[in-house]
């Protein structure tokens, strides 16, 4: 057999195991497993069932083994913030409680309080969002902490259960705001902050650094290949941004799944004042570069529509309903903190429809319109933003992830931004996966020859702006938002 690689890539959504194999200059892409993901209740808090995780990533890898694939490289991303604490025996303290726990709901406020955002600003160049490592550290009770051996972001800690071996990747490193963008280090002064030692984090490591071998006791229970894993770019938006073809010279992306990600890569952070008033973030990215976007709220809101609608409808179902509606019937904030852990997503946006005396959408196809045509107006107000804050025009979107295959939602971000979308891969997050495991074992040279893989081997979409249509609508949006108080560092 060809040698194979495995993405394993899991976001807050689904996580799925994808085979990658090089075949004359293509990239060969086979889902070999998929899983639902997601947070529970549990001990007082909302957390990720990482056992379960766990044994999705084996029944994978035996999937894979019974396919004929017995020698591989594997690479691990998932979504970000959220970490594991390691006892001095070398085992979970408990499971990982999510970065939508409403443990840091005011956590960041005190923080901040006597360390000034422009003072962690400075240092990081990372976006205040009161999910970050550094407020979760903050919550944590400090004897517990002190007791705790190592702090492993999720992926590391999927690693290190795989193969014995604990390292911090940097791209996820980045996303704590605790990583010190000069030194390239965790900052002293905010790891004092939170009572943790910098030796509790494991080394940092850029990504493409091998890790090692599936310890010989996974091989004794499970019927798996030989697996030699590589720690990639951990953080799943760093591997996305990988996975973008990078189509236009000034390029954007729009990395669509539970979150939008949007934003550009640069090669030097930038992290002076009207970054810092706009709230953008420098999270790290593979080779040298930084990814300089804004996180959005995202197709969350649809993922909680569809199981308040008790699953009835597809996501493709629920586009169609969409289509089949006007688009900005009303004006919603999709960036307000009141929609990112609601009980009730459906009731949350009729409540806040009824409070600004918008139009309250009721079918599922309103609710999902409502959710489509905000997200696209407050994308072209961001890359609006982002212009402004470069000091050039980005001359193309590439969408990547789930959502790239929203027809609509692509029309309507483009028309808007006034720029030309290009849309897809879907599964960019574990194309850049796979990207840089490739690049390390010398199979591809560097990410500009992989983006050429990416491009020859995924024709992508492309959406130009409809001309006069909508005419002043994101005017009147910003003037909302405007009145709304903008999504900016108070
Ligand atoms: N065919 C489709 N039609 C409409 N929407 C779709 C379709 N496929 C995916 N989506 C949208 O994409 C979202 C999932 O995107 P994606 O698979 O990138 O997320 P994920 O990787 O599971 O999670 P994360 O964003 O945390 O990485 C779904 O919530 C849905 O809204
Ligand atoms: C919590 C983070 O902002 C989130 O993980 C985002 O970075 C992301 O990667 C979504 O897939
Ligand atoms: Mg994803």
């Amino acid at each position: 057999m060809s040698k194979a690689y495995v993405a394993v890539d899991i976001g807050a959504s689904s996580g799925r195991l994808m085979l990658g194999t090089l075949d004359g200059g293509k990239l060969q892409l086979k889902e070999m497993h998929r899983f639902k993901n997601g947070f529970t209740k549990e001990n007082g808090h909302d957390r990720w069932n990482i056992e379960s995780i766990m044994n999705e990533i084996f029944v994978g890898l035996e999937k894979i083994k019974k396919a004929g694939y017995d020698d591989v490289q594997l690479g691990i991303d998932t979504w970000a913030v959220d970490y594991v604490l390691v006892g001095m025996d070398g085992k979970k303290v408990e499971d990982p409680i999510s970065y939508r726990d409403a443990r840091t709901k005011d956590a960041m406020e005190e923080l901040t309080s006597d360390l000034p955002k422009s003072y962690i600003y400075k240092k990081t160049g990372i976006q205040f969002l009161n999910f970050n490592t550094l407020y979760q550290l903050y919550t944590e009770n400090r004897e517990e902490l002190a007791k705790t051996d190592k702090i492993m972001m999720i992926p590391d800690y999927i690693g290190y259960v795989l193969t014995g071996n604990a390292v911090t990747e940097v791209t996820n490193a980045s996303t704590t705001q605790m990583l010190n963008l000069r030194e390239g280090l965790f900052d002293n002064n905010l790891l004092d902050k939170v009572h943790v030692q910098q030796d509790q984090f494991p080394r940092l490591v850029e990504s493409g650094t091998i890790l090692g071998k599936i310890r010989h006791k996974w091989h004794t229970i499970y019927d798996l290949p030989e697996t030699e894993v590589i720690t990639v770019a951990t953080h799943d938006t760093a591997s996305a941004v990988l996975g973008t073809p990078g189509e236009g010279d000034h390029w954007a992306f729009l990395s669509s799944g539970t979150w939008s990600l949007l934003g550009t890569e640069l090669n030097v952070p930038e992290n002076g004042e009207l970054a810092f008033q706009g709230n953008y973030t420098n999270e790290w990215g593979a080779y040298g570069t930084y990814r300089f976007l804004k996180n959005i709220m995202g197709l969350w809101m649809v993922q909680n529509l569809k199981h308040e609608f008790d699953d009835k409808y597809s996501f493709s179902e629920l586009a169609s309903m969409a289509e089949k509606v006007s688009p900005f019937e009303q004006f919603i904030n999709v960036n307000d903190d009141r929609f990112a852990n609601p009980e009730n997503m459906t009731k949350e946006i009729q409540d806040y429809c009824k409070e600004h005396n918008e139009k309250v959408p009721e079918t599922p196809g309103e609710l999902t319109m409502a959710v489509y045509s905000n997200l696209a107006l407050y994308y072209a107000n961001e890359i609006q933003e982002l212009n402004r804050i470069l000091g050039y025009e980005l001359d193309a979107l590439n969408i990547v992830g789930g959502g790239s295959n929203v027809a609509l939602l692509n029309q309507l971000t483009s028309t808007l931004s006034n720029i030309t979308v290009y849309a897809g891969p879907g599964e960019a997050t574990a194309i850049g996966n796979l990207m840089v495991q490739m690049i390390t074992k010398n199979d591809i040279n560097n990410i500009a020859e992989g983006r050429k893989v990416i491009r020859d081997s995924y024709p992508v979409k492309t959406f130009k702006p409809e001309t006069n249509k909508y005419g002043n609508t994101l005017h009147e949006y910003q003037d909302f938002l405007n009145t709304e108080g903008r999504d900016t560092v108070q």
